[in-house]
């Protein structure tokens, strides 16, 4: 269907990270063109933003199960941001609850879509508390999930997310990080000072493809996002993981290196 309409673009330069026995090259996409991917599903691909942070907060929930089981405790705490990126900690959370996880809720800034406040709803049906005190809900969980920003940030840090940052990256427990590590640019990648510049999390989870900024990161990498079909791909640039059988997750090694 989107041969037609999408022109080729040439990609922008590989990722190239190595699996246990294989080497995998996916290609990063940048800010602006993972805007228009997502505009490209919806206006032209049939699909619904429902859908596609569904299936985003699938990938991440799955993500989660890998790299913190539940034997390894179950206490998350889901800080979601006021756009999208948060919307999918919104979907993962629900997710978690339903596979014995007890997930709470940070949700300091929420907005406007009245997509959110369906998510919030069916948690707030399966009793997934909603925290007004972070720093005693950090204190308590044994895992974070950082669904503050995706894509769509840029410029200094605003109020509250300052402090929030500051918080995250004193606090010893493990980040997995949706789409971007919060707070580093997407293209530039981490602040050079200030909160977030020494924020590195256990684990990121790519939805559709890299960002640029991904280079600058060291730890577990997932790619997500199981919606993508091979016109759109080719649109864009991009790699068509291939996921393993009913897999909504694919970890892209590190070489002992901790090369890209
Ligand atoms: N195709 C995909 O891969 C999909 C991606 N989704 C998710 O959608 C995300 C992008 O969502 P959005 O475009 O809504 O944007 P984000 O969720 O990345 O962030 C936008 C929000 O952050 C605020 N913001 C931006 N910079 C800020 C700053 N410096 N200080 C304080 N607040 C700031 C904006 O005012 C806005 O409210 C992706 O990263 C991904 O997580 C999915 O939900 C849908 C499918
Ligand atoms: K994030």
């Amino acid at each position: 269907m989107f041969r037609s309409i999408f022109v080729h673009r040439p990609p922008i330069p590989s990722i190239r990270r190595y699996s246990k026995a294989t080497t995998m090259s996916l290609k990063a996409i940048s800010a602006k063109d993972a805007a228009g991917l997502d505009k490209d599903l919806m206006e032209i691909g049939g699909w619904s933003l429902d859908q596609l942070m569904e299936l985003a907060g699938l990938s991440v929930s799955q993500a989660v199960w890998r790299v913190h089981p539940p034997s390894a405790g179950k206490n998350v705490l889901v800080v979601c941001g006021p756009g999208n990126n948060g919307g999918d900690g919104l979907v993962a959370a629900r997710h978690l609850a339903q596979y014995g996880y007890t997930p709470s809720i940070y949700y300091p800034k929420q907005g406007k879509n009245e997509l959110y406040g369906r998510l919030k709803i069916q948690l707030q049906n399966l009793s997934v508390p909603f925290v007004a005190d972070f720093t005693s809900a950090l204190q308590q969980s044994d895992f974070l999930v950082d669904a503050i920003f995706g894509f769509s940030f840029g410029g200094p840090l605003r109020d509250p997310f300052p402090s929030i940052i500051s918080e995250i990256e004193s606090a010893s427990i493990p980040v997995l990080s949706v789409d971007a590590p919060s707070s580093w640019d997407i293209q530039s990648g981490p602040p050079k000072e200030g909160p977030g510049a020494k924020f590195m999390p256990q684990a990121l989870i790519s939805l559709s493809a890299p960002k640029p900024c991904v280079r600058f990161y060291r730890g577990r990498h997932f790619i997500g996002g199981r919606f993508l079909a091979k016109d759109i791909t080719d649109k864009y640039g991009l790699d068509l993981p291939q996921y393993p059988g009913i897999d909504q997750v694919l970890e892209i090694g590190v070489d002992a290196e901790g090369r890209l």
